[in-house]
């Protein structure tokens, strides 16, 4: 009888975390929660209820009106699908004035913990392995470049169609996203299993990975 683990991924902006998880998740059958889109679907709410993004009490204030649920996959806000919308370049351009609020960090925190209700789950963001699951039986760290993230990036955003791809930009979105997001704690932590795909295909990161959890389950 193989016994489920919790998966905490970490990583930079655009090294793979949601490409390369969920097709894990998907092959090994456990959950998989993306903790990024509930910031950028409060963000979301936060540019519809029109708040002055330098008055961090609005900001917090927003909280109470956010209801957030992943439903076959795809992120609802307040009951509408946002998939494709919270992708838009205005939720990266504003998403940095959100994430670093204490108080918008605890309810997201408190949040994504309660999702995790034992083993057989995957949740990838930028705190947890640090901050929501310090505990978790397999902590991963996934970085690349920035020219491989800016790539990846840019050629995303031509399947899906965003509007305004422009790869210099890009490259300065990830730069400046990166430099929030270590101000905002994200750190590999000593234990866990630093993977640079930057020169990996996916399929291979995959696999190395399916490898890892399939050895743990065992023990
Ligand atoms: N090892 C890899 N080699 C090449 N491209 C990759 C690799 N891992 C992910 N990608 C691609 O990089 C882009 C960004 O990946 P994504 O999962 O959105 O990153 P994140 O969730 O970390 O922001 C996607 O187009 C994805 O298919
Ligand atoms: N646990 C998390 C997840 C995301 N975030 C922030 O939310 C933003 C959007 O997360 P994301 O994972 O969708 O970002 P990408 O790496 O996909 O571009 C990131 O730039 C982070 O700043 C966070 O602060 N904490």
């Amino acid at each position: 009888m193989k016994n489920k683990i919790v998966v905490a991924v970490d990583g930079t902006a655009g090294s793979g975390k949601t490409a390369t998880f969920a097709t894990v998740a998907k092959k090994v059958g456990y959950e998989f929660i993306d903790t990024g889109l509930m910031y950028r679907a409060f963000t979301l709410l936060c540019i519809e209820s029109k708040v002055d993004f330098l008055n961090k009490e609005e900001i917090i204030k927003t909280l109470v009106n956010f209801d957030f649920s992943v439903i076959n996959g795809k992120p609802y806000l307040n009951g509408k699908e946002v998939e494709k919308r919270i992708q838009e370049n205005d939720i990266v351009k504003f998403i940095n004035y959100v994430t670093p609020i204490p108080e918008v960090r605890k309810f997201m925190v408190n949040a994504q913990r309660a999702m995790v209700t034992g083993g057989g789950c995957i949740e990838i963001g930028r705190d947890i392995t640090t901050v929501v699951l310090p505990d978790a039986d397999l902590k991963i760290y996934l970085d690349s470049s920035v020219e491989a993230r800016a790539e990846r990036r840019f050629k995303q955003n031509q399947v899906l169609k965003i509007k305004n791809n422009n790869l210099e930009e890009i490259k300065n979105s990830i730069i400046n996203r990166d430099e929030q997001d270590f101000k905002n704690g994200l750190r590999k932590v000593e234990n866990a299993w630093l993977i640079d795909n930057s020169n990996i295909p996916i399929e291979d990161v995959v696999n190395m990975v399916v490898d890892k959890i399939k050895e743990l389950e065992g023990k």
